[in-house]
């Protein structure tokens, strides 16, 4: 009987073994052989004058545009008047591109704006460059080293609300274009810019008519490009060089009012349970009860294994080895806050109301939950599980809002336009690795689906893990040579743009 038993540990401890060998064969080959997805950078054919400086003029007109204080602060609630004094200030500042017979302006939504630059060719379909007119609401301004809506200009760079959410985006193509333009340059595909005025709040009276009043038209966007993710400097764990990031999807959201009515009365007579305690309870759950950790689903995994190569031994071997490791890695991801919120369905408490006054049990209590909407999971999979975490009837969950998750926008290879602006990306940051990912946040496209399947979100401008908090944050701020870049950026993509969209390099047919 022992020697049975004897016969059968030593058999399975042999199998063990053989299968362990196996799956360090499979890791190291893997590690040693996985794919290269990036591509060497376009060969440099700059020249002074196909280049635009940051100089006092441009620098100037930036400035200028972070001083409007264009602030949305909750759907419907803006700054009218400031956005009127934008505009116009955008009308004077371009005079090349507002006396160009070929390009429209229209103001869309009363503040909105979308151009539309004839291209010469009119077979090939439109492309959009998008942004926004407005900006987050300050908070604790005495923390700020120069006055938040000042465009002040110290050690480099520029200080402001607006200057990285987004109106670098917004002043960068248009003094793209105006260059362009006072070449006597016409492009031969027609080009549309978009600039939603109410994107902070949801761009329900922005972006929203702007997609109407193209769906109206007819019309059929072959790409567009808005705001997104930056170039990451460090942001990426095991990567040295600056990783570009594009966003090819966004989360969803949903926005859920949390509410609680019971008897309120005199707090000397207090019963176990209040409206207060009991709405705390649920939301102290919610927090508590994580949504599932969904990390190697999605585009996340893939933006780990486009610079797996470029990666130091360790990483290397965990992302080019994410059929084995892919649950260790969702286990480091769910550690920082930036990468959690790329593994799953977040949950952020955002408001809590109850009370008047010191001795009165409150009857009522209200919360609100943000949660953004993993891109592998949906609004339905979302409510069911707070419905099963919360598991009280007498909290009272209302949907406020909600968004599924963006369609994932082409990539890779197979996708001309993907590698037009990974080039293009390139041009200007040669030295970057270039990689697909989602956005945790939401942007205008959210409103543009229908007019076009390749949707990507980008942003031209280096972000160190510090900068993450200057977002919506205090002292957000852009380097000049940034601005700059940014600048030079949209300028390669619009002459980029009128190439072919290629075709031979990367073995695809020209395509409209
Ligand atoms: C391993 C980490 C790799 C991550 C790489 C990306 C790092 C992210 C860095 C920056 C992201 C920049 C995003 C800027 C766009 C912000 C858009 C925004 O503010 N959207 C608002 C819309 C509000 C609508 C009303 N709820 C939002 O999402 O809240
Ligand atoms: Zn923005
Ligand atoms: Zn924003």
């Amino acid at each position: 009987m022992a020697r049975g038993i004897r016969y059968f540990l030593s058999v399975t401890l042999k199998l063990l073994a053989v299968m362990l060998a196996s799956v360090l064969m499979i890791v190291v080959t893997r590690t040693a052989t996985f794919p290269s997805y990036q591509t060497s950078p376009p060969a440099c054919e700059e020249s002074d004058d196909d280049f635009i400086p940051a100089d006092k003029e441009r620098l100037a007109r930036f400035t200028s545009a972070i001083q409007l204080q264009t602030v949305s602060y909750e759907r419907g609630v803006g700054t009218p008047q400031e956005l009127v004094k934008f505009s116009q200030f955008i009308q004077e500042s371009f005079p090349t591109i507002h006396g160009s017979p070929m390009v429209r302006r229209d103001v869309v939504g009363n503040y909105s704006l979308l151009y539309r630059v004839e291209g010469s060719d009119a077979s090939l379909q439109p492309y959009m460059l998008a942004s926004h007119l407005d900006v987050v609401p300050v908070a604790e301004e005495a923390k700020w080293v120069a006055p938040p809506f000042s465009g002040e200009l110290k050690d480099g760079y520029i200080y402001g609300r607006g200057t990285i959410d987004a109106k670098h985006s917004l002043m960068g193509s248009l003094e793209a274009l105006q260059f362009l333009l006072s070449r006597g340059h016409q492009p031969k595909r027609t080009l549309y810019l978009a600039f939603g005025h109410d994107e902070e709040t949801q761009g329900h009276f922005g972006a929203k008519v702007i997609s109407e009043v193209l769906t109206q038209r007819g019309e059929k966007i072959k790409f567009i490009l808005d705001e997104g993710t930056p170039v990451g400097d460090g942001l990426l764990p095991g990567v040295s060089k600056p990783v570009a990031f594009i966003g090819v999807a966004e989360k969803g959201f949903m926005t859920l009012h949390l509410e609680v009515n019971e008897e309120g009365g005199h707090a000397s007579m207090p019963k176990p349970e209040s409206a207060i305690g009991i709405l705390s309870k649920a939301i102290s759950k919610l927090e508590n009860n994580p949504h599932p950790n969904m990390f190697g689903t999605g585009v996340e995994a893939r933006m780990l294994e486009y610079v797996a190569t470029e990666m130091t031994l360790p990483y290397r071997m965990l992302s080019s080895n994410l059929w084995l490791f892919s649950p260790l890695v969702a286990w480091v991801y769910s550690k920082k806050p930036q990468t959690n919120a790329m593994a799953r369905t977040t949950t952020a408490l955002t408001r809590f109301n109850a009370g008047v006054k010191d001795n009165v049990i409150s009857p009522e209590a209200v919360a609100v939950i943000d949660h953004r909407i993993h891109p592998m999971s949906s609004v339905e999979e979302v409510m069911e599980f707070d419905l099963k975490v919360i598991n009280d009837p007498r909290v009272n969950v209302k949907v406020k809002n909600s968004r599924p998750p963006a369609p994932i926008s082409p990539y890779g290879k197979d996708s001309p336009t993907y590698m037009m602006l990974q080039e293009t990306i390139q041009q200007i940051y040669p030295d970057a690795l270039v990689t697909p990912t989602f956005m945790v946040a939401t942007t205008d496209t959210g409103h543009y689906w229908n007019l076009s399947n390749a949707i990507y979100r980008f942003s031209p401008y280096v972000m160190t893990p510090s900068d993450l908090a200057r977002l919506h944050g205090v002292n957000e701020r852009i380097s000049v040579k940034d601005y700059e870049r940014v600048m030079n950026f949209y300028y390669h993509l619009i002459v980029n743009m009128d190439k072919p969209l290629e075709t031979k390099r990367h073995g695809h047919e020209d395509e409209l």
